[in-house]
C-alpha cells in the first residue's frame, strides 16, 4: 500500500473567488447542495459511509466472533457460513475483525481536521484582513510547511513520543494546517475589499466582528468541502500508519493491520485482501466522491458560470418585446453580403420584479459586428451596457432572461439551453471583465487556471496543455511567462492580471471577444498597454471585438463602429470616425461635450444635466427629452423610431434633420 498525504489544500480545492461567491445568493448554493445529495451516487457513497460509520459504532454487538479469538482449526478458510468473509492465518474471523477495525482509525481521521481548521482558520482571517509583514512571515512559515513530508515528520514523532497516536495525528494536522491557511487567506484577501465589508470597516464595526460576520461566511462553503477530501486524504494516511505497525495498538484488530497481513499472503491465499481491500476502497471513494459532488456545487472560479443559473428563464412572449416601442432599424450586411461575425438583433433583457412583472432593462437593441472589427457600446452607468455583453454571452444574472436574436456566425444562442451554451462560451465567444482579480481564483496559481481551461477547449497531453499555456502568456506580452505562470493572483499587478484574464479568453480561440470596460480598474499608462494589446491581438487574431465603456476617448482609441445607449436603447449608431465628428444624437454630443479630454483650463467641465432613468422610469416617448434642450412637445407624444441617417448611420431622434445641420444643446456647465 502507498501511503498517501492529501495535497495542499490550497491548490486542491476550486473555491470561488469570493467576491463572485459574495454575490451568489445563499439559497442558491444551499439549493444546489440539496440536489446533489438528492444524486443517486451521492447518496449510496452516503449510506456507504453510514453504514461504515454504524456497524463501527456497533461492533461489539454486530460481530460474530471476538475479533482477536484465534481458532487454528480454521485457518484461512474462504468464506463458510459460520465465517461470511473466511478467517485470517490464526483462525480469526475476518468480518469481526473488519468490523472492530474500523472505529479508531475514522475516530483518527478526525483529529488531523480539526487541527488543521483550529489552526489554518483564525490564522488564515487575520493574516489575510491584515497583510503586510505577517502576510510574508506566515507565507514563509506555510511554504515550509508544505516542504516538509508529513510521513517523514510523523515517523520521526512516532519514534520520539513512543508510538502516541494522538500526538502524531495532531501533528500531521499541523504540518497540513498550510493549505487550509492559503484558502481562507486568499478567500480573505479578496473579501476584504468587498462593499459591505468596506461599509462595515467604515461604520466602525470590529476587526473581529468583520471577520466573523462579513468574511468568514464566505469561505464556509469551501471549508466544508475541503474537510471531507481533507477527512479522507488523513483517513488514507493512517491506514497507511497502521498498515506499517505505528500508531495503532498491533494487538488490536485495525485495516492497516488487515492489509498488512493480506499483504503477507498475497501469493497463496489472495482472498485475505478482498474483504479489506473492497471497504477500504469503497470508503475511500465514498468520501472523495461526497467531497468532489459537493465541490463541485460551489461557486467556482469561472465567474460567469457561477452567475448563471443551469436552467436559464425564457422571457414570455408577451414581454418578450420589451416595451415594443419601436422597430430595430436594418442592419448592415457583412463584406459579399455574409452576415457579421455577430449580430444583435432587437434584444431584450428584463428582470421580474417582485411582484411578479418582467422589467425590461435593455429594450430592442440590434448592432453587428464583421472579423476584425470593434463595436463600443458607450453611455453613462445604468443605460443597459452590460446587460447588452452579458446577454450575448447567455451569462445574465440569476432572475433575468434574454428575448431577440443574437446570432454568431449565423447560430442563435437566444433559447440555446445551458449546455449548448456552454459549448459556444469561450470556444466562439469569451468575455474579458472588468475587474481582473474578481475573474482569477486566488486560490490558483496561473498556469493551473490556464491550464484548465486550455484542456477543456483543446485536450491533450500535460505537456501539450504547458506549451500552449505559455504561448497564450506570451501572445498577450508576458515575457517571463514561466514566472508569472508560476505565480498567484495576489501577486500579480492590476494589469498583469488583465493580461491573464485575456490570454483566459483567448484559451478556447474564440471569434468574438466582448470585454467589459477591461480598462476601468486599472491606472491609465496601463490601460493604453491593454488597449494596444486587444488592438494588436485583433489583428493578429481577426478577433471581432464589442467594447464596452464609458469612456468616448477609449471609443476614439480603438473603436470601428460605436452604439450609443441610453436607457436601455441604442440612440446612435455610427462609425466612430463620423460619431466624434458629426454626432447626429444629442445624447452623443452631451457625451462628446463632456469628454474631460476636451475641457479647457479653468472652465468647468461640461456635463449633460440630469440622469439616466431607472428603467422602472423610462417614459413612452423620448427616453432623452427630459434631459435635452432640443426637445420639443413632438418629442414628448410617442415612441421614437431609430432611423437611417446615413451609410452605416442610424440615430433615434426626430430632429436629426436639424442635428445634421450642426443644431446641437450645449452641454452646460456642471462639475469642475
Ligand atoms: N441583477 C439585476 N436585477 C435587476 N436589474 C438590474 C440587475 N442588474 C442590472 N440591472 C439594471 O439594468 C440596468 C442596466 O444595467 P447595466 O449594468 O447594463 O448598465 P451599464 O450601462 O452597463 O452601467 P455600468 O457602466 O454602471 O455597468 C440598470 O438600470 C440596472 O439597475
Amino acid at each position: 500500500m502507498t501511503t498517501t498525504v492529501p495535497t495542499p489544500v490550497g491548490q486542491e480545492v476550486g473555491a470561488a473567488t469570493p467576491a463572485a461567491r459574495a454575490a451568489r445568493p445563499v439559497g442558491a448554493t444551499a439549493r444546489a447542495v440539496r440536489q446533489t445529495l438528492r444524486r443517486p451516487a451521492v447518496l449510496i457513497a452516503l449510506g456507504w459511509l453510514v453504514l461504515v460509520v454504524v456497524t463501527s459504532l456497533l461492533a461489539g454487538p454486530l460481530s460474530p466472533f471476538d475479533p482477536l479469538a484465534q481458532d487454528l482449526g480454521s485457518r484461512l478458510q474462504g468464506p463458510t457460513a459460520a465465517h461470511l468473509l473466511g478467517t485470517d492465518d490464526l483462525g480469526r474471523d475476518l468480518l469481526s475483525r473488519i468490523l472492530h477495525g474500523g472505529g479508531v482509525l475514522l475516530l483518527a481521521a478526525v483529529v488531523p481536521v480539526l487541527v488543521s481548521y483550529l489552526l489554518g482558520v483564525p490564522a488564515g482571517l487575520l493574516v489575510g484582513y491584515v497583510g503586510g509583514k505577517a502576510d510574508a512571515v506566515a507565507d514563509f512559515v506555510v511554504n515550509v510547511l508544505f516542504a516538509i513530508p508529513a510521513l517523514v515528520v510523523v515517523l520521526a514523532v512516532s519514534v520520539v513520543t513512543d508510538n502516541n497516536l494522538p500526538i502524531m495525528t495532531v501533528v500531521f494536522g499541523v504540518v497540513v494546517s498550510g493549505g487550509i491557511f492559503r484558502l481562507v487567506r486568499a478567500s480573505t484577501q479578496a473579501s476584504r475589499d468587498l462593499l459591505y465589508v468596506d461599509a462595515a470597516r467604515v461604520s466602525g464595526v470590529t476587526r473581529t466582528t468583520i471577520l466573523a460576520r462579513h468574511i468568514l461566511p464566505n469561505v464556509l462553503g469551501p471549508l466544508i468541502v475541503q474537510g471531507f477530501l481533507l477527512y479522507s486524504g488523513a483517513f488514507l494516511f493512517l491506514t497507511s500508519l497502521s498498515f506499517l505497525g505505528l500508531g495503532f495498538d498491533p494487538q488490536e484488530p485495525s485495516w492497516g493491520q488487515l492489509v498488512f497481513d493480506a499483504t503477507a499472503k498475497l501469493d497463496t491465499d489472495p482472498w485475505l485482501m478482498v474483504p479489506i481491500g473492497v471497504v477500504l476502497i469503497a470508503t475511500v471513494a465514498a468520501l472523495n466522491y461526497v467531497g468532489n459532488a459537493l465541490l463541485a456545487t460551489l461557486p467556482s472560479s469561472r465567474r460567469a458560470r457561477l452567475l448563471t443559473p443551469t436552467r436559464r428563464p425564457v422571457l414570455p412572449v408577451a414581454d418578450a418585446h420589451g416595451t415594443g416601442s419601436t422597430a430595430p432599424a436594418p442592419l448592415p450586411a457583412g463584406p459579399g453580403g455574409d452576415e457579421p461575425r455577430l449580430v444583435v438583433e432587437g434584444l431584450v433583457v428584463s428582470f421580474r420584479g417582485e411582484d411578479g412583472r418582467w422589467q425590461p432593462v435593455v429594450d430592442g437593441v440590434s448592432f453587428a459586428v464583421e472579423r476584425g472589427r470593434t463595436l463600443c457600446l458607450v453611455g453613462e452607468s445604468g443605460c443597459g451596457k452590460t446587460m447588452t455583453a452579458l446577454a450575448t454571452l447567455g451569462l445574465l444574472p440569476e432572475g433575468g432572461a434574454a428575448a431577440g436574436s443574437v446570432r454568431l456566425g449565423g447560430q442563435e444562442l437566444i433559447g440555446l439551453d445551458e449546455k449548448a451554451m456552454a459549448r459556444v462560451r469561450g470556444s466562439r465567444i469569451a468575455l474579458v471583465s472588468q475587474e481582473p482579480m474578481v475573474a482569477l481564483d486566488p486560490c490558483f496559481s496561473v498556469r493551473s487556471q490556464l491550464g484548465d481551461v486550455v484542456r477543456l477547449h483543446r485536450g491533450g497531453s500535460r505537456a501539450d496543455v504547458r506549451t500552449r499555456t505559455l504561448d497564450l502568456l506570451r501572445l498577450v506580452g508576458i515575457p517571463n511567462a514561466e514566472r508569472v505562470g508560476r505565480s498567484f493572483p495576489h501577486q500579480l499587478s492590476g494589469g498583469m492580471a488583465q493580461r491573464v484574464c485575456i490570454a483566459l479568453a483567448l484559451a478556447g480561440e474564440p471569434d468574438v471577444l466582448v470585454a467589459d470596460e477591461p480598462t476601468t480598474a486599472l491606472d491609465p499608462t496601463i490601460q493604453a498597454e491593454i488597449l494596444d494589446l486587444l488592438r494588436s491581438l485583433q489583428d493578429s487574431l481577426g478577433l471581432a471585438l464589442v467594447l464596452v465603456t464609458h469612456d468616448l476617448g477609449v471609443v476614439a482609441d480603438i473603436g470601428d463602429t460605436a452604439a450609443v445607449m441610453y436607457a436601455g436603447q441604442v440612440v446612435e449608431l455610427a462609425p466612430v470616425e463620423e460619431l466624434l465628428a458629426a454626432p447626429r444624437h444629442p445624447y452623443s454630443r452631451g457625451l462628446l461635450d463632456a469628454m474631460p479630454e476636451d475641457a479647457e483650463r479653468g472652465v468647468p467641465l461640461r456635463t449633460v444635466p440630469g440622469v439616466v432613468p431607472l428603467p422602472k422610469d423610462w417614459p413612452t416617448h423620448c427616453r432623452f427629452a427630459a434631459r435635452c434642450e432640443l426637445a420639443t412637445d413632438a418629442c414628448r407624444t410617442g415612441p421614437v423610431p431609430i432611423e437611417v441617417v446615413g451609410p452605416d448611420h442610424q440615430s433615434r431622434c426626430i430632429r436629426t434633420a436639424e442635428t445634421a445641420r450642426g443644431v446641437h444643446p450645449v452641454a452646460t456647465g456642471g462639475q469642475s
